[in-house]
């Protein structure tokens, strides 16, 4: 079974879909990891993030085990990731790594923008998490400020519509719902809500495969 939860900035995909991993025994792969990751090896290289050949270099170096570094997750990469995430040679390096991923026996559960449009558009349950900006801004800043970092809930509110503008208006795998993904509007949910509801579209969706 592949799952797969697209959707913008701080929705809450990746909170659901390491919730449903453990649920159901699947590994995740957070791949917004591995645009964070690119971006940091071209920043720790003095590079441009708009140098192309040098992006392409980093995202086919990277390794899955270049990942657990608290400043991956923090509010700078963030930013610099959806810029090298525009460059289509970039999205080309890392697409196998992902698609391998998914092809896992069992199974997997991935999270990002593009997983039920390119990476694995035969998911067998796709769900596009959203919430409102606002709402997402503020889980956003709690969380940056539980990592230690200062910031203002309005610079991340601004920073949020910088980057969803920039994920959805890209030509190479903009951020949209798949045609056969189910829209969750976590605005006004909890996490344990917005999970009741992830499980209950993947459950469904098990079901449509038995009958
Ligand atoms: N439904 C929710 N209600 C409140 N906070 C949430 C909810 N879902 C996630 N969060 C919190 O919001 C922050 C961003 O969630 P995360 O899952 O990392 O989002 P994404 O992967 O979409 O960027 C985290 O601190 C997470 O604990
Ligand atoms: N599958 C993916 C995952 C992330 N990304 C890019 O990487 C950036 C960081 O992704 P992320 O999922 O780590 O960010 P958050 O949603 O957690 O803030 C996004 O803004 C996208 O530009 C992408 O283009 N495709």
């Amino acid at each position: 079974m592949i799952i797969a939860l697209d959707g913008p900035a701080a929705s809450g995909k990746g909170t659901l879909a390491r919730r449903l991993a453990a649920h159901y025994g699947l590994p995740h792969l957070d791949t917004g990891l591995l645009y964070r990751a690119t971006a940091r090896t071209l920043m720790d290289s003095d590079a441009r993030l708009d140098d192309v050949a040098k992006a392409v270099a980093a995202a086919r170096g990277l390794a899955l085990t270049d990942f657990d570094e608290n400043r991956l997750r923090g509010r700078e990469m963030g930013e610099a990731a959806s810029v090298v995430a525009a460059i289509p040679a970039v999205r080309a390096a890392l697409i196998d790594m992902q698609r391998a991923f998914a092809q896992r026996p069992r199974g997997a559960v991935l999270d990002g923008r593009d997983i039920g449009t390119v990476i694995a558009p035969n998911a067998t349950v796709k769900i596009f998490v959203t919430a409102s900006a606002e709402a997402r801004a503020q889980r956003r800043a709690l969380e940056l400020r539980g990592r230690g970092e200062d910031v203002d809930y309005y610079a991340i509110l601004e920073d949020i519509r910088k980057r969803d503008a920039r994920d959805r208006d890209r030509s190479d795998a903009p951020l949209k719902p798949a045609d056969d993904a189910k829209i969750l509007d976590t605005t006004d949910m909890n996490v344990e809500a917005a999970l009741a509801a992830a499980l209950a579209v993947t459950e469904a969706a098990m079901e449509a495969i038995r009958a």
